[in-house]
């Protein structure tokens, strides 16, 4: 088998996003590993995901789009017994909020043993998240597991704390998180994340701290504020891109796949991440988590402007 470049697991979520109260929901697509595969496909990187869906119309929907963005999801298991993943998306004066209907899903009851070894052997890098350990105990395992054998295979491991208090506690969901980052190569924190995780707000400090953790590289996401990516010898801060933002869901995870892709390509993390970081500023220009993400000629016209 020959070696691509990302794998992720996780959920996807069929997404019914509503601009305003008045507004209709416009159905779209998220969940976070998923939205940042696409991403990454977007922008031109050989991406792969693995997870269960529903054998229902909400399944067969994102299956397609997997196959429409180019995203391997060849391995993706159909589960005839659950429901695919839903979520709403609504908007107030203090940003998006999500509401989930997700429990029991088909994602939520994969096991260590569902796993596609020999796939995740064959990928540079696995990412996961903290939704992909949060939706069940054995989901979290199997991640737990994915990462043994992407590192038994030589192969880099990422993370996002993606914290979402709403499916777990956050005293669970920092003991799981911080001892799956423990043996991650890759931290992708969120400024509001790290907050609650590791109770810091100063990015140089946070990076500080997963670098201790075990990360080799560590690139922590300030939202409108840019992003600062360190390594254990150099660290640079990456100046925001002002755009006129609509609907921030998913930037983060676009932020992922955008940095892994172009890490995957050019083996310069600061590079990638000045990368990463415009490409999550366009996707913030229209509403839903996959709809604006943006493709690579964007990016790259928008970085050449300056
Ligand atoms: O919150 C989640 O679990 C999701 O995956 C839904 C969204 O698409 C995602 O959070 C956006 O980052």
């Amino acid at each position: 088998m020959s070696v691509s470049d990302l794998l992720a697991i996780g959920e996807p979520l069929v997404e019914l996003n509503q601009a305003n109260d008045a507004a209709p929901f416009v159905q779209g697509f998220g969940g976070d590993t998923s939205n940042a595969m696409i991403a990454a496909a977007r922008l031109g990187a050989d991406a792969a995901y693995f997870t269960a869906i529903g054998a229902d119309r909400f399944g067969h929907a994102l299956t397609e789009l997997w196959l429409r963005e180019g995203v391997d999801a060849s391995r993706v298991v159909i589960n005839g017994g659950a429901h695919t993943g839903l979520y709403f998306v609504t908007h107030g004066t203090d940003g998006h909020q999500f509401s989930y209907l997700r429990a029991g899903s088909a994602a939520s009851r994969i096991g260590e043993s569902d796993l596609p070894v020999d796939r995740i052997k064959a990928t540079q890098i696995l990412h996961v998240s903290g939704v992909s350990q949060a939706i069940s105990s054995s989901a979290a395992d199997a991640v737990f597991a994915a990462i043994d054998i992407a590192h038994e295979a030589g192969r880099l491991v990422s993370y996002d704390p993606n914290l979402r208090l709403k499916l777990w506690p956050l005293r669970r969901a920092r003991a799981v998180i911080h001892e799956a980052m423990r043996s991650c190569d890759i931290a992708l924190p969120g400024l509001d994340d790290a907050r609650e995780l590791a109770g810091l707000t100063d990015p140089d400090a946070i990076a500080d701290f997963y670098l201790r953790l075990g990360a080799r590289l560590v690139v922590v996401k300030l939202g409108k504020a840019g992003a600062l990516a360190a390594t254990a010898s150099r660290r640079e801060r990456i100046a925001p891109r002002a755009v006129a933002a609509v609907d921030a869901t998913g930037a983060g995870d676009c932020f992922d796949g955008a940095f892994l892709g172009e890490f995957v390509r050019t083996a310069d993390p600061f590079a990638a991440a000045r990368f990463a970081n415009v490409a999550a500023a366009l996707s913030t220009l229209g509403y839903g988590a996959v709809a604006p993400l943006p493709r690579r000629a964007e990016v790259e016209a928008a970085l050449a402007g300056g």
